[in-house]
């Protein structure tokens, strides 16, 4: 049966994240995941995760100027301390808080000099979180959200993930922006299911609730099923208005995924 995790960045946004934390857990959540947790002491992340039983699946470096419409800094030629600072950052609050993964966001850059900064960046990154067991998560985001993020594809996210020779270097494969920049959702999901650190949904095109719009999850559940991915799924959309009357679609999909993939029809690739 799927597990869903809360995207505390999007979900809930009106509460403080530990209060945030409970709410998921009283939803029926399986885990959480955040965004940039940065002002809130760990300590009492900490004390909601230990009290609610949720683990927090992952957490952002920051982006930078974000006045300056920053979006990371990993991959910005010049700006390595800077970066470099972030990742400690986040990986001294992912073990902090007991966090599995850092998201790390490159920035708006392009070119072979950015390409070269994020697979040093990187590289840093997966050896000071190696020895936590944390995983570095590298997300495309699509252009209609992020015009000038420097990483777009899975197919790029795939050559520097091999390139960068970090061990726990993985990709967070949200199905939003997958789908909006490159769509073949299930022929990528099985191609790619080796690298795969953590898959998101949301509805395309308006990112809301997972359940509308131009792709069918049910199926994407099922397909996941097939390829034995057991880890919950992060729900990182935005609801038309309070969190809680929108979550009908967790028990629904909880529901459809109790039938096994077989029992819908669903190649199972063996
Ligand atoms: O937009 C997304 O999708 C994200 O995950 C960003 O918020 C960066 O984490
Ligand atoms: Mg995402």
């Amino acid at each position: 049966m799927a597990k869903f995790s809360a995207n505390l960045g999007l979900l809930w946004r009106e509460l403080a994240l530990p209060d945030a934390i409970r709410a998921a857990a009283r939803a029926g959540f399986d885990a959480v995941e955040c965004h940039w947790p940065y002002d809130v002491p760990a300590d009492q992340v900490r004390a909601a995760l230990c009290e609610t039983g949720l683990a927090m699946l992952s957490l952002n470096t920051v982006r930078g100027d974000v006045e300056q419409g920053e979006t990371g800094l990993a991959a910005l030629p010049g700006r390595e301390t800077e970066a470099r600072s972030a990742i400690d950052q986040a990986v001294d609050y992912a073990r902090a808080v007991g966090a599995h993964s850092v998201h790390v966001m490159a920035g708006n850059a392009e070119g072979v000099d950015a390409r070269q900064t994020f697979l040093s960046n990187l590289a840093y990154a997966g050896d000071r979180a190696a020895p936590y067991g944390i995983s570095i998560l590298i997300e495309p985001l699509n252009r209609f959200d992020w015009p000038s993020y420097f990483l777009r594809t899975t197919d790029q996210a795939s050559e520097i993930i091999a390139n960068t020779g970090a061990s726990n270097l993985r990709l967070m494969f949200d199905c939003y922006h997958v789908q909006i920049t490159e769509g073949d959702l299930t022929r990528r999901l099985r191609a790619l299911m080796p690298i795969i650190g953590h898959v998101q949904i949301a509805a395309v095109p308006d990112r809301g609730a997972p359940d509308h719009g131009e792709v069918d999850y049910r199926h994407i559940l099922a397909v996941l099923e097939s390829l034995g991915y057991e880890r919950p799924i992060g729900a990182e959309y935005r609801p038309a208005g309070p969190t809680q009357p929108e979550l009908g679609w967790l028990d629904a999909f909880r529901g459809a995924s109790r039938l096994s993939a077989d029992e819908r029809g669903v190649p199972v690739k063996r």
